[in-house]
């Protein structure tokens, strides 16, 4: 059930209160009402994704953020990395969280990733020989809606087909993709790898983008998740609903509680009137890598040099609350081509745009049905040119970087030109070392943190951008695109370091994949915010399921890690709620 105003909610108590309905959101709450006996609630601050049709078609996923009632519109603090810019930092408000807003690309990361996870947590739980069987009831890879031959595409054998979540690759080839292929038979150093979504299978080459689409329309965790649950009576959903604190409801065994959730009306964007919920059995965090640190602050969970200026009392001491934010710089290095080669002539035609959009409507066909990204690739850095630091990837089959290949001008910072045709290839650095914040500024929940993911914050993050930019180079001179690219744009085909590493500065943004703002550590460890169970460290009943939990970023598109985090989480839940339950009926157990 969906509901859309507080009066609506027929309960004041439920036994789990999940706080967003995103990505990981959606899916612990379809998981934990599989059991009828359990019942939930989401809160949701976003609005409905009901019919928004820059959501639902494909293509159109760049237009969902920034700046859109569908959007947080965050907007990072400026970057000293970046020759102090700043820029948009989107997250999805809406049903469905970011996978409402995201690109789509659907990948797990490697196995050293996870197997990183398990070994710092030290509980092989999160290790990939764990992990993976979540894949058979997340993922069902569905034929792409054009039909077309997929043979080579991506191994059928490592996919589920009867899982949640609809993946599915391209529509309809677009003019570059033949020539990326054709380049990894041509040049030794860009692999072609036949499938990149990560499951058992090496990440690193050149391949086609596996998205989270069913037939020509976007696959969320609201589509899929909360579509398959959502008429079940002990689901309760409330959108429009921002959590603005948990309050403190007692303590036990030296742990502190915090049982009720208070939120406000997010149409009013007022902090009154308040109302409250309260958690029978626990309070999840859903609220994705800014919203999670952030309500854990507004509560008075976090660094007492965060809270106590702004008059928060401190009531769990922990200085790891929103550090360690983690992100994947990227940099869009821009190639002229042959007029009308590329789709630039439709994109910045409103007439084209719309018939597109028409089109789809009316019979789900057409370039809107299709991803806005058709091929991927993942690389290592050269041996002697990362030599000079110490490796900061999960392992040796892990990538350092990732190129991605868009037929148009794709720059959020510079505009698309009046004329010309163009050919994108974006870079983007896969295991940074840099390591960011989000803090709140004020008591009141309206005010967006200050978000500092601190891009190219290193020197070895910058060093890692500048090879990318160079292989990237490599990459378009091979003779696939000798009769295409007929330039470049601005100076990134410089010899000089110092050039590169300026159009780095100037054009760097992300790629949306904040994380790690609430770490996992083990249970004994003193740092980090969450054990390897999800609970929060210093309270008792409360727990956080989304990509700030994860204590490095995944070097991959990170939504495939969210649901997989939140498949294992509700394993977590249901088996405590046994053993909780299994105590409570003990005494019966006692022979006399
Ligand atoms: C534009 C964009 C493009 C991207 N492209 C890709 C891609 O192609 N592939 C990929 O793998 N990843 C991509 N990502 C990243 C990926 O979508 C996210 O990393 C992932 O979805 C995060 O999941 P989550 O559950 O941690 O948070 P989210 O899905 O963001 O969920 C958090 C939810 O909590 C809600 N919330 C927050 N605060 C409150 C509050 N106070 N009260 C109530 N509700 C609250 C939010 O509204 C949201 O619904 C992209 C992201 C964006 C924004």
């Amino acid at each position: 059930l969906t509901l859309t105003n507080p009066s609506e909610l027929n309960a004041t108590s439920y036994d789990y209160i999940i706080v967003g309905a995103g990505t990981s959101g959606l899916a612990l709450a379809n998981r934990l009402t599989e059991d009828p006996a359990i019942s939930v609630l989401v809160l949701e601050a976003g609005i409905s994704d009901d019919n928004v049709v820059p959501v639902m078609a494909p293509f159109l996923g760049p237009t969902v953020t920034p700046n859109t009632p569908y959007d947080w519109n965050y907007t990072v603090i400026p970057q000293v990395g970046l020759d102090g810019r700043s820029f948009p930092y989107p997250r999805g408000r809406i049903l469905g969280g970011s996978s409402s807003a995201n690109y789509m690309i659907h990948q797990y990361g490697t196995n050293e990733n996870w197997d990183r996870m398990a070994k710092v947590t030290k509980d092989s739980g999160w290790s990939w020989n764990n992990m993976k069987k979540y894949i058979e009831r997340h993922e069902n890879f569905i034929e792409p809606l054009d039909g077309h031959n997929t043979t080579d595409q991506f191994i059928p054998s490592l996919h589920s087909y009867s899982g949640t979540l609809d993946i599915s690759l391209y529509v309809a080839t677009q003019d570059i993709d033949n020539r990326v292929i054709t380049t990894t038979q041509q040049l030794r150093e860009f692999p072609y790898n036949e499938d990149i979504s990560g499951i058992d299978n090496d990440l690193l080459g050149i391949g086609w983008a596996q998205s989270s689409m069913s037939k020509g329309v976007r696959a969320s965790s609201s589509t899929s998740y909360l579509a398959a649950a959502n008429s079940r009576p002990n689901l309760t959903v409330l959108i429009n609903a921002m959590v603005t604190k948990l309050l403190p409801t007692g303590a036990s065994g030296g742990l502190r509680s915090f049982r009720n959730v208070e939120f406000v009306d997010a149409r009013t964007a007022k902090v009154t009137p308040t109302f409250q919920v309260q958690a029978k059995k626990e309070v999840i965090l859903s609220a994705g890598s800014v919203g999670t640190p952030q309500i854990l602050q507004l509560s008075g969970i976090g660094a007492a040099e965060d809270l106590a200026p702004l008059g928060i009392p401190v009531l769990v001491e922990n200085p790891h609350v929103g550090r360690n934010l983690q992100d994947h710089p990227l940099l869009p290095n821009i190639f002229t081509v042959h007029e009308n080669t590329s789709m630039d002539h439709i994109l910045r035609d409103p007439i084209a745009v719309q018939a597109g959009i028409t089109e789809w409507a009316e019979s789900r066909s057409g370039f809107i049905t299709n991803n806005v990204i058709n091929n991927l690739g993942f690389q290592r850095l050269h041996p002697t040119v990362l030599e000079a630091f110490t490796d900061p990837s999960a392992g040796p089959h892990t990538p350092h970087f990732e190129i991605i290949f868009a037929n148009y001008w794709l720059d959020p910072v510079t505009p698309i030109p009046a004329t010309g045709s163009y050919f994108t290839i974006l870079t983007a650095v896969l295991t940074p070392t840099s390591r960011g914040t989000v803090k709140i500024r004020s008591t009141n929940p309206f005010d967006a943190p200050l978000i500092n993911p601190n891009m190219l914050g290193t020197a070895f993050d910058a060093h890692v951008m500048r090879e990318a930019i160079k292989a990237i180079k490599r990459f378009a001179s091979a003779p696939a695109w000798d009769d295409y690219i007929t330039g470049v744009v601005g100076k990134f085909w410089s010899h000089s370091d110092a050039t590169l590493d300026a159009h780095a500065r100037q054009h760097t943004t992300t790629v949306f994949h904040p994380t790690s703002s609430a770490s996992m550590t083990s249970h004994a460890s003193t740092e980090g915010v969450v054990n390897p169970d999800l609970t929060v460290k210093g309270t008792e009943g409360l727990r956080i399921v989304d990509l700030s939990v994860v204590p490095f970023i995944p070097s991959c598109h990170p939504q495939g890690t969210a649901y997989l985090v939140a498949e294992r989480a509700a394993d977590l839940l249901k088996l405590h709620h046994r053993m909780n339950y299994i105590d409570d009926l003990a005494p019966q157990f006692v022979i006399a």
